[in-house]
């Protein structure tokens, strides 16, 4: 079930396309809201847990509705274990993926978004959405740099597919009235991508209604 009342904490989520950045812009996020002195937690989709440990071990073997149904599964546990305790607690959550890589990475075994919305509607809604986007020949660059993770990531020119499906994704969910904060970071640094999204994060952490210090 969705938290009915509101958690006094944060929770910010970073997705986009394998490679283009997420889990660098995301460390360099939580570190710069340290040093303001704010109380981060960064964490990732797959989790750690029990399930995520499954899905990521899995998801070269399975495949369609049963994978999607993995990921949603590790997604509304994450979300009871470790990312609303951390809120409840006042924390800024920053997860490293969340239900867009769902609603796109689940297209490439030809799953129906409508099946992952409808499978992932009660999980929670973040304060902001972060997706990264850049040109798909800089992304090829990037994945190809760091290495490929799983067969996703090996399918012939993946990242123009990704950065198409996460753009239309993307723009559903805006339409939609989800809080997404859109960022290009084609030329753009890690350092320079954590930056603008603290700028972003300005508003909504003056309102915490806890200290986060
Ligand atoms: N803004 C950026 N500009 C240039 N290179 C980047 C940028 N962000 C990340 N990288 C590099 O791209 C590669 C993939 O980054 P990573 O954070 O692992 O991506 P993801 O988590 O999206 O798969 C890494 O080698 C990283 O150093
Ligand atoms: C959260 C989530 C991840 N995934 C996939 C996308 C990635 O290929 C994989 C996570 O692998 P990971 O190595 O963490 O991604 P990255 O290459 O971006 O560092 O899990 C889904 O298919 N559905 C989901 O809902």
């Amino acid at each position: 079930m969705p938290s009915s009342d509101p958690l006094p904490g944060l929770f910010v989520t970073i997705d986009g396309p394998s490679g283009i950045g997420k889990s660098t812009t995301a460390r360099t996020l939580h570190a710069l809201l340290t040093q303001d002195g704010h109380n981060s937690h960064l964490t990732c989709e797959p989790s750690g847990g029990p399930i995520g440990t499954l899905a990521r071990e899995l998801t070269e073997q399975v495949t369609g509705p049963a994978l999607a149904c993995l990921y949603a599964a590790d997604r509304y546990h994450h979300l009871e274990n470790e990312i609303r305790p951390a809120m409840a607690t006042g924390k800024i959550v920053i997860t490293d993926r969340y239900l867009l890589s769902g609603l796109v990475m689940q297209q490439f075994d030809g799953v129906d978004p409508a099946f992952i919305r409808g499978i992932n509607a009660d999980i929670d809604r973040p304060d902001v959405a972060v997706v990264l986007d850049a040109d798909p020949h800089v992304i090829t660059g990037r994945l190809a740099a760091r290495g490929k993770h799983n067969r996703f990531q090996r399918i012939t020119a993946s990242s123009f597919l990704e950065a198409h499906l996460y753009r239309k994704a993307t723009e559903e969910l805006t339409a939609a009235g989800y809080p997404v904060l859109r960022l290009d970071c084609t030329q753009i640094s890690p350092e320079q991508a954590a930056d603008h999204i603290r700028d972003a994060l300005a508003g909504p952490i003056a309102t915490l209604s806890v200290g986060t210090s």
